[in-house]
């Protein structure tokens, strides 16, 4: 499958900060195409890539860019939220909300049009597009035209994203799920990251084309979401006792996507090895935890993509640790005052906190 073939599009538009981006990630998508994602220990991060505990702390120094005056709006990243339907608002929002805390300068929501105005009523810094439908809101005769429509108002916006966070708080309905596959598949052809959440795991697990051999994918899956995973790609149960091999036999066959396993250690691989993070979080689990981790991968993704902070690395796991380790260290600090009334809007207020005790801004 080509997925490179839009590699010439970027040379054609002015030197922007996006267009930096894009071609970044197009030459990391040509050194994984030409000789597999390759590891090494880098002597600047230090010893990282062993199949043990990941150098967290050292990683997110390097990835998270400094303050610089001469910067412009947008260049600290721009993260879209695919998600929040009639059920679920919260989720789209804190992942949005995360990303904009964490340090990106612009956060963008797609979601339905109920569940738009809700979620600009939680805050004003998001940016709310109300262009989602789902099937009870369309006829059938209308859906081809509304599929296209949908399609393209967020295809105008791709190129100016840095990442996509696609399905916290998305549902199930099948109308608006295949509008979405369509969104990824654009969202693909333009070389963007995309992180594969929530119920965008549940369509990506029925329909594994969507991101099979795209090394800009990176799937987030909790227990369940594991577990569905597992079943469906590799036909057999979740085995803790070989959790290392499993995850990174996944990865191989989803055609070396990064998958980043939630849990008592949060484990990450692109099908080669196997990186953990377990700097202590709490043993609270409340609902939205996994939506913060979802926009603080996305912005780290968006920053290891943009700044080479390791030549021969896969900036995707890399992202995929500073993310990790970030969100389990607010955990940790809001744990600290907020105990058992511990809620992800409290987590989302230690965001700050916990990158600035260990990535100081000058
Ligand atoms: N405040 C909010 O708006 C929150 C919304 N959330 C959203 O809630 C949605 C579901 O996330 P969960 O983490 O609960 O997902 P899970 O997959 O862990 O569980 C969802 C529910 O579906 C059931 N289920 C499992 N397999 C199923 C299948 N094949 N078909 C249908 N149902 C199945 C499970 O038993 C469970 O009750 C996501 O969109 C997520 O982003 C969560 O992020 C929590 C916070
Ligand atoms: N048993 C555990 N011990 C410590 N941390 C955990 C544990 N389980 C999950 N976590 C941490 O909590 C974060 C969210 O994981 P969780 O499994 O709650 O995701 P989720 O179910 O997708 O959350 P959400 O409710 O947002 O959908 C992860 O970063 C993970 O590291
Ligand atoms: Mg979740």
């Amino acid at each position: 499958m080509n997925q490179f073939a839009p590699l010439s599009i970027a040379r054609n538009y002015s030197f922007a900060s996006s267009t930096v981006a894009v071609l970044r990630r197009q030459s990391f998508l040509i050194r994984a195409l030409g000789r597999g994602i390759h590891h090494k220990v880098d002597s600047t991060i230090g010893s990282i890539m062993q199949e043990t505990e990941a150098d967290a702390v050292s990683i997110i120094r390097a990835i998270t860019p400094t303050l610089d005056p001469t910067r412009h709006k947008g260049q600290a990243g721009r993260i879209a939220v695919i998600g929040g339907c009639r059920e679920y608002t919260g989720a789209p929002y804190f992942a949005a909300i995360s990303a904009l805390k964490i340090g990106a300068d612009l956060s963008h929501v797609f979601c339905t049009k109920d569940a738009a105005p809700i979620i600009k009523s939680y805050s004003p810094e998001l940016i709310v597009h109300p262009v989602l439908e789902e099937s009870y809101s369309v006829r059938e005769e209308e859906r081809k035209q509304v599929s296209v429509k949908v399609v393209a108002e967020v295809d105008k916006w791709m190129e100016r994203f840095d990442c996509l966070v696609v399905g916290p708080g998305l549902g199930r309905d099948p109308f608006l799920l295949d509008c979405v596959s369509e969104i990824m598949k654009h969202a693909r052809h333009s070389n963007v990251p995309i992180v594969v959440d929530g119920d965008a795991l549940f369509l990506v697990t029925n329909n594994l084309d969507l991101v099979h051999g795209y090394p800009l994918a990176v799937l987030t899956p909790n227990v369940n979401e594991y577990k569905r995973l597992v079943q469906k790609v590799l036909k057999c149960e979740v085995d803790d006792a070989d959790a290392h091999g499993q995850l990174s036999s996944l990865a191989k066959q989803i055609g070396g996507v990064t998958i980043l396993r939630k849990g008592r250690s949060d484990l990450i691989s692109d099908g080669d090895l196997v990186n953990s993070v377990s700097i202590y979080g709490s043993p609270r689990r409340c609902g939205g935890q996994g939506d913060i981790l979802s926009g603080s991968v996305a912005v780290f993704l968006s920053w290891a993509h943009r700044d080479s902070v390791a030549a021969d690395r896969n900036p995707t796991i890399l992202g995929c640790i500073a993310g990790s380790a970030l969100l389990r260290k607010a955990v940790s600090l809001a744990f600290e005052t907020r105990k058992r009334a511990t809620l992800t809007t409290d987590i989302i207020e230690c965001l700050g906190r916990s990158l600035e005790d260990i990535s100081p801004a000058r």
